[in-house]
């Protein structure tokens, strides 16, 4: 009888507020071909049977927060049980952060009302609770608020038009609790925090501080 391998890969999530170069450090480790990269699938935000969620929930958070973060849910499911043969799998945020940063901002600020988070959280709850969602390693690009709104403006999403540099301030603060400070929720993983304020043209060097970390698992070298 044929024993049946499930290989689950290294999984390393990369995290951080908007603009703090998770895209940029996704597309650096592209060029290894153990690992498989899967970007925040904001593509599939923008057109959900045609409907533009994201731009949906900038222009009414209210009206629009828990179909947005419903839908991040799914997909984000999507991509942490995505099958993949390669040795490490590198996703561009992730089921925890929709949680822990996005949804609980929503919920702090009563834009989702308690029984709609309450579907979210048992969602969650439900696909976290098994093997579906493990992760071993977070990178945590962690960037000022400033550097970060500066980037956002450059980069001129249509969507994120009326985002403000308070909504950035807040958003990092979720982020510090989470993943730095630690003093809410619990991390699924060690957490490596990366200066996501460096420039591009110096940011590789930060970026290979890590890499033994996320080879570990595939190096013999002791890590
Ligand atoms: C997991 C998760 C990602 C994510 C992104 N966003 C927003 C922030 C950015 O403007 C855009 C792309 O990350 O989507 C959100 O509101 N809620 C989210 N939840």
């Amino acid at each position: 009888k044929r024993i049946k391998l499930t290989h689950s890969p290294f999984t390393v999530l990369v995290e951080g507020n908007i603009g703090s170069g998770k895209t940029t450090f996704l597309n650096y480790f592209k060029q290894y071909n153990n690992i498989c990269t899967l970007a925040e699938p904001i593509e599939l935000w923008k057109n959900c049977g045609g409907y533009n969620l994201l731009s949906h929930l900038y222009e009414d958070r209210e009206r629009w927060g828990f179909t947005f973060q419903s839908y991040v849910q799914l997909t984000m499911l999507q991509q942490h049980t995505f099958k993949t043969d390669c040795a490490i799998k590198l996703m561009e945020r992730s089921i925890y952060s929709a949680r822990y940063c996005f949804v609980e901002k929503m919920i702090r600020d009563s834009v989702l009302p308690a029984p709609s988070a309450s579907v979210i959280d048992e969602w969650f709850k439900w696909a976290t609770s098994s093997a579906m969602c493990d992760v071993d390693l977070i990178i945590y690009l962690r960037a000022s608020p400033e550097v970060v709104y500066k980037r956002m403006r450059e980069r001129n999403r249509q969507e994120e038009k009326t985002v403000q540099l308070e909504y950035l301030h807040e958003m990092h603060e979720m982020h510090e609790n989470w993943l730095y400070y630690k003093t809410m929720f619990t991390c699924p993983a060690p957490v490596l925090v990366v200066n996501g304020d460096l420039d591009k043209s110096v940011i590789v060097e930060e970026y290979q501080k890590v890499t033994p970390s996320i080879f570990n698992k595939c190096l013999s070298v002791p890590s």
